[in-house]
């Protein structure tokens, strides 16, 4: 059957127009649904598909359902025009039409009218089609019974537990078109109530979360779809609320109480494997279900020969190399964590997870995904293939309005109908995609307290720093021409420094030895390098005091070792080799520590962490590699967390961040981030917070500097040295406070960051872990190091290192722990 859209429009000034449409004057736009064929003399049409007409004045366009234009027509009669009513037939650009009927302006300017595949958010008795789109939840787990088990079943049609219990938490009923497609017995309807002992915990925004992805899974949401992106922000707790939903559907179901999932299937990355068993042992102990998790000594094959276990949770790597044996077990639900990774549906875990049968599918991904609107389309379209239509029309109905609304060229009819397609998506979308924010974790959360350290560089490291900036390599970078400009080895060599002019001095005596010193940027950068470290210079016995960092975190460890003897601190760093320097240094103070790095086997990772959150443990330190711990670790066992150097990428720094101060964490979190003052490190920061770093999808963890464009006078910027500065991030703010602002005063500016949410304002507010910016950072309480009476102290103790701080307290209320 075809559907038909007619659109008209009455009153031109509101009307949205699409490209190239100007409305003529004196008339109004019109819009019809029609099918056409192909001009033909035959009595007995064979129409080929619908379309949309578009009568614009004396032109006609006509699109297909996927927004492409498929026909156009000018100079028709006034008197041709006026007859185009349903069952009209008229030619248009070699075809032949037929009207068919005619839709509200709203359909067209919304792109509802070219939304065909997806089945709309209402379960209509009415709708065929619907029906047919509807595949039985239940069918998968449940064969009819007979008349006799049937009264049986009855007898037995209790909720598992009591909803009538105070805080009871019940799951909606379904209405009574869903009962009429699924409960083909006709079973008496049973609540479902989730586990007391689940309950108990679940946070108001985890129960939400699981009422919802309940209601997706069973396709109560959306017409015969099974599928659900729940994208929270970090540390919200997706873990347990897909926990929840497991446990409550695998005992239990709406028709005649009977359970709706038997199997389920949890892909993950490697490093998270274990943490999914340690949150079902936290949340169900280990009696009330079976969880088998693939590791190099424990097969597929093993799970699926034992009936014992009803949860599989493997790494997307071995997803892969056991694909074949997963396919052939049937699996009622599939949770994909850090699900973002699917974005791309050409790569190879894509393909292997869509050839998978399992119908209700689950994303889990704490990265916002609306920035890019091809990737969304394909996570989507990952959960509830086909809901979209394809991705052509995608692209035509969606992406090309809402991307040229945003251009500073646009019409107000092209961002009106840009403006529109995009509520539309998100609220088509919305029935099936969730994102809260961590403001809704904050109050469960102790205070927060973030300090920007700015630290003087050691003498050595000046000496460096300026030979650096005068090399031949780096005035090359500064002549303009920006191909095989060395400028990434110069950046290297300089963060390098600022590190610890150890690393740089290794790096020297790398290429010396390496046949490749010929390489002429390189050599040209490090000439003359080595004559300004003393001649004994042995790296191995590096001193402290050479690196202003290192400085500052010496007596920083100090102090927190002598202040809270109990604390613990999570040190990260970007390198292994700035890591191996760091260790050296617990080792010399008699630290013990714990470290994980990219290096650290996968089965080993979880151990580790567990080892160091334990409240038995005897390690103060917990050395991490940031690229290789990002995501999904939580080590609320630390409540101090440094980051010792500077990413690019704004987002690999929140993601540490994030690892500490989260739901769990029982002290206040103290964090550091330590700056060289007046060097790259600044000029990096500075960029994090500016415009220019929040813009360009900086949450993408996938960014690294290599991706980033820089201009000759971005490029000047970064290689300038500003000796003389307390703080030149400060001088930057225009700020007139001359390095004492011990109060915020007003409250935090809410400033407009502009991300690249594609989705546009309706989305902006779901980024609560958005970068720092700079309007922000003025807020903050700062004030130079040799100021005197520092409350703080652990600052107290630095400042004598430090030329300048930043330090704000989030949740300074929340009850200290
Ligand atoms: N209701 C709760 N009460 C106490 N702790 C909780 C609760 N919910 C979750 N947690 C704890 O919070 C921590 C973070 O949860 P989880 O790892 O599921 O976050 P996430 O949303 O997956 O974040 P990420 O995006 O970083 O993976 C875990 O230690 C978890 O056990
Ligand atoms: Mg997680």
């Amino acid at each position: 059957m075809f559907y038909i859209f007619i659109l008209v429009y009455s009153s031109p000034e509101d009307l949205p127009v699409s490209k190239g449409q100007e409305v003529e004057p004196g008339s109004a736009v019109k819009y019809f649904t029609v099918v056409w064929c192909k001009a033909s003399k035959k009595k007995h049409k064979t129409w080929e598909g619908d379309a949309v007409l578009i009568v614009n004045g004396k032109s006609l366009t006509l699109k297909d359902l996927e927004g492409k234009d498929i026909g156009r027509g000018t100079g028709y009669k006034f008197k041709e025009l006026e007859k185009i009513e349903e069952g009209y037939t008229m030619m248009i650009g070699g075809k032949e039409i037929e009207i068919m009927g005619s839709i509200s302006p709203d359909d067209f300017s919304s792109g509802r009218c070219f939304q065909l595949g997806g089945g709309g958010p209402a379960i209509s008795s009415s709708s065929q089609a619907a029906k047919k789109c509807f595949s039985n939840p239940l069918k998968s787990v449940y064969k009819p019974s007979s008349k006799e088990n049937r009264q049986n079943s009855f007898q037995n049609c209790k909720p598992r537990h009591d909803p009538c219990a105070p805080n009871s938490l019940v799951m909606p009923r379904p209405d009574k078109n869903h009962q009429w497609m699924f409960n083909k017995n006709c079973f008496p309807v049973v609540d479902v109530v989730i586990d007391p002992h689940l309950a108990y915990y679940l946070r108001p925004h985890q129960k939400e979360g699981l009422i919802f992805l309940y209601e997706c899974v069973m396709g109560m949401r959306v017409n015969g779809r099974c599928g659900a992106i729940l994208a929270d922000e970090m540390g919200l707790g997706k873990t347990l609320q897909c926990i929840s939903l497991l446990w409550t559907l695998q005992c239990q179901g709406p028709y005649g109480g009977k359970p709706i999932i038997k199997k389920t299937l949890i892909v993950t990355p490697g490093s998270l494997v274990n943490n999914w068993r340690r949150e079902f042992q936290k949340w169900l102990g280990s009696e009330r279900i079976k969880i088998f998790t693939v590791d190099q000594d424990h097969k597929v094959e093993e799970f699926i020969k034992s009936p014992l276990y009803s949860v599989l949770i493997i790494s997307y790597e071995m997803l892969l190399r056991s694909l074949d044996q997963i396919k052939n077990i049937k699996f009622d639900l599939l949770i994909c964590d850090e699900g973002h990774r699917l974005k791309n549906s050409a790569i190879k875990t894509t393909t292997a997870l869509i050839s998978l049968a399992c119908e209700k599918r689950i994303i889990l991904t704490g990265t916002p995904v609306q920035n890019d609107l091809q990737e969304f389309f394909a996570l989507i379209d990952f959960v509830n293939p086909g809901i979209l239509g394809s991705l052509s029309s995608f692209r035509k109905i969606y992406e090309e309005p809402i991307i040229v609304s945003r251009q500073p060229s646009a019409s107000k009819e092209d961002k009106e109908l840009g403006e529109r397609r995009a509520a539309e998506l998100v609220c088509f979308t919305g029935l099936f995609f969730l994102r809260r924010t961590q403001e809704v974790i904050n109050k469960y959360l102790p205070p927060k307290i973030e300090n920007v350290v700015f630290c003087r560089p050691g003498a050595l490291q000046l000496e460096l720093y300026q030979k650096l900036l005068n090399s031949q390599a780096v005035r090359f970078c500064l002549q303009g021409s920006l191909e095989n400009s060395p400028h990434l080895i110069c950046i290297g060599a300089l963060k390098k420094l600022c590190n610890h002019p150890c690393l740089l001095f290794n790096s020297i005596k790398e290429k010396e030895c390496s046949s490749t010193w010929d390489e002429h940027e390189e050599s040209s950068l490090y000439e003359g390098l080595l004559n300004v470290f003393p001649a004994d210079y042995n790296p191995l016995m590096f001193t402290e005091k050479e690196s202003g960092k290192l400085q500052v975190l010496t007596k920083l460890l100090a102090v927190i070792h002598e202040l809270r003897p109990t604390d613990r601190v999570v040190l990260v760093s970007n390198y292994t080799q700035t890591l191996n320097i760091l260790q050296e240094v617990c080792k010399r103070h008699g630290y013990a520590c714990t470290r994980l790095d990219g290096q650290t086997p996968v089965s080993q990772r979880q151990q580790i962490v567990d080892g160091f959150n334990s409240k038995y443990s005897s390690d103060f330190i917990f050395l991490l590699s940031s690229k290789a711990g990002g995501v999904g670790l939580n080590l609320i066992g630390g409540s101090h967390l440094i980051l010792y150097d500077i990413d690019w990428n704004p987002a690999t720094d929140i993601q540490a961040m994030s690892r500490v101060w989260r739901d769990g964490q029982k002290h206040p979190v103290h964090i550091y981030r330590l700056l060289t003052t007046g060097t790259i490190e600044e000029k990096i920061y500075q960029r994090q917070i500016s415009k220019q770093g929040l813009s360009g999808a900086v949450v993408d963890l996938a960014k690294t500097s290599e991706h980033i464009q820089f201009s000759v006078e971005e490029l000047k910027n970064l290689f300038t040295l500003h000796e003389s500065s307390h703080c030149v991030t400060h001088d930057l703010l225009d700020c007139d406070c001359a390095g004492k602002r011990e109060h915020t005063g007003d409250s935090l500016e809410k400033f407009p960051v502009s991300r690249n949410c594609q989705l546009g304002p309706h989305h902006k507010k779901s980024d609560s872990l958005k970068p720092l910016s700079m309007s922000q950072l003025k807020q903050w309480k700062h004030f130079s190091g040799d100021q005197l009476n520092l409350k703080d102290p652990f600052l107290d103790r630095i400042r004598e290192n430090v030329s300048f701080f930043f330090q704000n307290i989030t949740n300074q209320n929340t009850a200290a722990l």
